[in-house]
C-alpha cells in the first residue's frame, strides 16, 4: 500500500532566475510575462513547482538578493498584476510557486535602513546590527562573504553596521522581536496571495553570537552559522506562518552541519520542510579555497553525498541539486562539456535524481547548458566575481590571466547566462542585447532543438522526473554506496520493502569494468533508464563494461509485482 506523503516528497522543483530566463520584450533582461510564456514548456518537462529567485523591488546590486521593498514587484520584472497572472497561470497547469525570501539582510536602500542610517534614535535603528569602533577601526575581524571586512561605517554616528555579504546588504537584527514580526507579516502577505512555499536565503545565518568575538581561525562564520537562537527563530516563524498556510519551505543552509540540518528538516515539521547544503559542491575547493582553478575530488564527492543521504534518511529531508544561480554549470564542472556533453549531462542528472530528497532543476540544466567561457573581466556582472577580481588582481598581485581562468571555472555568472531557447539572435531570450552575454554554443544547445530530439538531455530529465512519481523506492528507500572506494564508478543502491534500485554511473571519459556485488539477485531486475539507448534491450547482468559517462538504472522487484514500468 502506498504511504500518504506530502506532495513535495515526490516532486521536482524548477528554479527560475528571472533576470536570465525570458524577456517578453527587448530590454535584455527577463521578466514575469516571459516566465508566463514558458509555462507550457515547464509543464512538458513535468515539474511540480517553480522557485523564483527574488522578484521584489531592489537596486539589484546582488540581482535581487538586496530587497528594498518586500511588498512590491521590481518594475524590471513587471507589476503585481503580472505576478498574480503568473500565479494563476501556473496553478492552472498544476504547477506550484515558491518565492525566495531574503531576511538575513535587506538592501541598504530599504526604508528601514534609510531611516536607521545616521540616526541613533530612529525606530528602525535596532532593526540592524550596529557596533562602536574598536581601537579606532572595525568592531571585529569578520570577513564579508563577498570579500573585505563585514563592517561598514555610518559616518554620521561613528558606528559600524554588519553586512555578511555586499556592503549594500545590511544584516537584520533578529534579536529584535519587531524584526521577527515584520518577517511574519511579509511571509503572510505572499502566502495570502496563494504562494505555495518559500525558499529562505542563507537562513541559518540569522542568529549571531552576541559578543561578536574576533575569529583567529577563520572568517568569522563559526560565530553566526547555525547560531545560538536559529532553531528557536525558525520554530517561531514556522508556527506563525508556514504551518498556518501549509507552505513548503526550503532553507538555504550556508556552511552548515548534518546535525543542524536534521533538526531544521525533522519529520515533525516544526521548522522547515527541507534543506539545501553545499558541501558536495566544494569538492573543487582545495583546502576550502573557492578562488582556485582545480579538478574535483571524486572520492570526496561520493563520501559527502553518502554522509548526507544516510544522515537525513528518516531524520530530515534534503534538496537534491547540482546547479543553481551561484554555482557553475555542472556539465562543465563534473562532466565533459565537449565530446561527451550529452552523455555526461544525463549521467549527472541520473546520479542526483535517484537519491532521496526533492530534486531541483536549475534553468538550462535540462538542456545540458555549459559555462560560457568568458575571457575578459568586462563580460562579468556578478558583484562577488568583480570584488574578488579586484582583491586578487589589484590588491594581491595575481595575474589577470590566472584570475580569468579561475572565474571561467568558479564565477556565479557561469550559470546566469541567458536561457538558450532557440538558435535565433540572442538565443531567443530577448529581442534586445542581453544584460549578460549568451554562451556561443546556443545554435546547437537550445530548448527548441532539445524538445524536438527524443534523445536529448531534456527528454532524459523528463523521464527522471516521471520516474520519481512511479517508482516508490526513489522516494522512500534507504541508501547504500556499493563501491565507496572505486575511483571511477559511483554505484549506489536504494532499497524499500518492495523494491531495490541500483544507480550505476561512470564519472569519466574512458570505459570501465563494473562488477556488481555478488549478493545482488538480478532475477527480477530490469533496466529502467540509461543514457545509452541500446541498454534497454539487455537483461541486467552482474559484470559489464560501462562506456564513457554511462549511467544505468536497474530496478529489482522484491515481490514480483508491477514489472516493466514504461516511461
Ligand atoms: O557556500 P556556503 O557558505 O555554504 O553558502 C551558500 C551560498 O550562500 C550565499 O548565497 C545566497 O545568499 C547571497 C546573499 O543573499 C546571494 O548572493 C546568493 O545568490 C544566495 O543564493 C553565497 O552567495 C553563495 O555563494 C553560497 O553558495
Amino acid at each position: 500500500m502506498k504511504q500518504q506523503l506530502e506532495w513535495w516528497r515526490t516532486a521536482t522543483i524548477y528554479q527560475i532566475y528571472p533576470k536570465s530566463f525570458c524577456d517578453s520584450g527587448s530590454k535584455g533582461t527577463g521578466d514575469l510575462q516571459g516566465i508566463i510564456s514558458k509555462l507550457d514548456y515547464l509543464k512538458t518537462l513535468g515539474v511540480d513547482a517553480i522557485w523564483l529567485t527574488p522578484v521584489y523591488r531592489s537596486p539589484m546590486i546582488d540581482n535581487g538578493y538586496d530587497i528594498s521593498d518586500y511588498y512590491a514587484i521590481n518594475p524590471d520584472f513587471g507589476t503585481m498584476a503580472d505576478f498574480d497572472q503568473l500565479l494563476a497561470q501556473a496553478h492552472q497547469r498544476g504547477i506550484r510557486v515558491v518565492m525566495d525570501i531574503v531576511v538575513n539582510h535587506t538592501s541598504t536602500e530599504h526604508i528601514w535602513f534609510q531611516s536607521a542610517l545616521g540616526d541613533k534614535n530612529s525606530p528602525y535603528r535596532d532593526y540592524y546590527i550596529w557596533k562602536d569602533p574598536v581601537d579606532g577601526g572595525v568592531p571585529n575581524n569578520w570577513q564579508s562573504k563577498f570579500g573585505g571586512s563585514a563592517w561598514a561605517l555610518d559616518p554620521a554616528t561613528g558606528q559600524y553596521y554588519l553586512h555578511l555579504f555586499a556592503k549594500e546588504q545590511a544584516d537584520l537584527n533578529w534579536e529584535n522581536p519587531k524584526v521577527r514580526e515584520e518577517v511574519k507579516a511579509i511571509i503572510g502577505f505572499w502566502a495570502e496571495k496563494g504562494v505555495d512555499g518559500f525558499r529562505l536565503d542563507v537562513i541559518n545565518l540569522i542568529s549571531k553570537q552576541q559578543d561578536f568575538p574576533d575569529d583567529y581561525q577563520g572568517d568569522g562564520r563559526r560565530f553566526y552559522t547555525d547560531g545560538p537562537r536559529v532553531h528557536e527563530y525558525l520554530q517561531e516563524i514556522s508556527e506563525a506562518v508556514f504551518r498556518k498556510y501549509g507552505s513548503v519551505t526550503v532553507g538555504e543552509m550556508s556552511s552548515t552541519t548534518l546535525e543542524h540540518c536534521q533538526q531544521y528538516s525533522a519529520p515533525d515539521g516544526k521548522e522547515l520542510s527541507m534543506v539545501f547544503n553545499f558541501h558536495h559542491l566544494k569538492v573543487d575547493y582545495p583546502n576550502g579555497d573557492k578562488w582556485t582553478k582545480a579538478p574535483f575530488d571524486f572520492r570526496q564527492l561520493k563520501s559527502i553525498l553518502n554522509h548526507w543521504q544516510q544522515g537525513l534518511h528518516n531524520q530530515g529531508w534534503g534538496a537534491l541539486f547540482w546547479c543553481n544561480h551561484d554555482q557553475p554549470r555542472v556539465v562543465s564542472r563534473l562532466g565533459n562539456d565537449q565530446q561527451y556533453r550529452v552523455e555526461s549531462a544525463k549521467m549527472l542528472g541520473a546520479s542526483v535524481h535517484m537519491m532521496q530528497g526533492t530534486p531541483y532543476v536549475y534553468q538550462g540544466e535540462e538542456l545540458g547548458m555549459t559555462n560560457p567561457g568568458y575571457d575578459s573581466i568586462d563580460q562579468y556582472r556578478d558583484v562577488e566575481s568583480i570584488n574578488m577580481y579586484d582583491i586578487m588582481v589589484n590588491q594581491q598581485g595575481k595575474s589577470e590571466a590566472e584570475m580569468l581562468a579561475i572565474l571561467a571555472q568558479k564565477s556565479r555568472d557561469n550559470s546566469r547566462t541567458p536561457m538558450q531557447w532557440d538558435d535565433s539572435r540572442f538565443a531567443g531570450f530577448s529581442a534586445g542585447e542581453p544584460w549578460l552575454a549568451v554562451a556561443d554554443n546556443y545554435p546547437e544547445i537550445n530548448a527548441q532543438q532539445a524538445v524536438a530530439d527524443e534523445h536529448s538531455v531534456f527528454h532524459f530529465y523528463r523521464q527522471l522526473i516521471a520516474m520519481r512519481k512511479e517508482i516508490e523506492v526513489i522516494t522512500t528507500g534507504d541508501y547504500t554506496d556499493l563501491m565507496p572506494q572505486h575511483d571511477r564508478i559511483f554505484c549506489y543502491k536504494r532499497e524499500s520493502e518492495t523494491q531495490i534500485l541500483l544507480c550505476i554511473n561512470n564519472y569519466y571519459g574512458e570505459p570501465v569494468e563494473c562488477p556488481l556485488p555478488e549478493n545482488i539477485d538480478l532475477t527480477t531486475a530490469e533496466y529502467v533508464l540509461s543514457n545509452y539507448s541500446d541498454v534497454s534491450m539487455q537483461r541486467p547482468v552482474s559484470r559489464f563494461t560501462l562506456r564513457p559517462y554511462e549511467s544505468r538504472i536497474v530496478l529489482i522487484h522484491k515481490n514480483d509485482a508491477d514489472l516493466s514500468i514504461q516511461y
